[in-house]
């Protein structure tokens, strides 16, 4: 069988982290149980996709890097749905409990990892509520998908991490034009395809497309997303950087956040997913 699974406890310099190795042929991925956090995938030995701040830290708060989850919102939380929302954490509660292993199988073709986490005190729904998030890892791809069966009012991001050669270089295809610049108090704007950093950046790409590139110097990354309404283009530059307690004053520098988002506040079942590829051949 090519590929196997298993528990690791630590990764990198969080070395108290309890985390769950996937392996198929030469490609690996990590993901941490505190906030189902995928926090490295490598198509082949050394080839890593996404970023983790070297300063990150957990447990009391969110590991800064990889694909931190956000849910049941994203941002601060609405006051026209949640209770109480000037008390709640930013982003939600996935990205700081502790998931449990719901099911992994190792097949010919693939290794998959879902951890679930069971939810019994949102502040705008009385029933316990179950999230999962999946892990598919194959010679080519990786595959991450959040679900939630229930028909909650609910927002959520896929919040990736990824690592960066030359942040100069940097260009993303696919998100279209038309954004929401949170930098200029949600000012509607139209850019230019590809969209590129423009020192502090912030937007909600309101009609980004099913297939994104990433280019910057000397790599690729494909991202293939799914059940999203709109995209975000993150990056803090120097001085929010600075502000950042878990991001090293130049660490703007080594990364972008590209996240598959959904911002709607519909009361629906939730399936947000993305794929990861270094080549567009295996973009599925
Ligand atoms: O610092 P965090 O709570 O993890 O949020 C980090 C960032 O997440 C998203 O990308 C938002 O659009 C940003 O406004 C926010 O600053």
């Amino acid at each position: 069988m090519p590929g196997s699974i298993r528990q690791q406890h630590g990764f990198a310099h969080l070395t108290d982290l309890p985390c769950w190795q996937l392996q198929f042929g030469a490609a690996s991925a990590v993901i941490s149980s505190y906030g189902a956090q995928l926090l490295s995938y490598q198509p082949s030995p050394g080839d890593e996709l996404l970023w983790l701040s070297p300063k990150a830290n957990w447990q009391q708060q969110a590991i800064r890097g990889g694909i931190p989850l956000c849910w049941p919102w994203f941002g601060p939380a609405d006051p026209a749905v949640i209770p109480d929302a000037t008390s709640q954490p930013a982003h939600g509660f996935a990205r700081t409990r502790h998931w449990q292993l719901k099911q992994q199988q190792c097949t010919e073709t693939f290794a998959s990892l879902t951890l679930h986490c069971l939810f019994t005190d949102l502040p705008h729904c009385a029933t316990p509520t179950e999230l999962r998030l999946n892990v598919c890892l194959n010679q080519d791809t990786l595959q991450i998908t959040l679900s939630c069966d229930q028909a909650l009012p609910q927002q959520a991001a896929l919040h990736s991490y990824f690592r960066l050669n030359q942040l100069e270089q940097l260009s993303v295809r696919g998100l279209g034009t038309h954004y929401l610049d949170k930098v200029s108090q949600q000012t509607r704007k139209d850019g230019c395809e590809p969209a590129r950093l423009e020192g502090e950046t912030d937007r909600i790409y309101l009609q980004a497309g099913t297939k994104l590139l990433l280019q910057d110097a000397g790599q690729r990354v494909y991202l293939q997303q799914s059940g999203h309404d709109s995209s975000v283009l993150w990056n803090p530059a120097a001085a929010k950087s600075r502000a950042l307690k878990d991001v090293a004053d130049d660490g703007y520098q080594q990364f972008v956040c590209v996240e598959t988002t959904r911002l709607d506040w519909q009361a629906a079942p939730l399936q947000l997913r993305q794929t990861l590829s270094r080549s567009p051949a295996s973009r599925g």
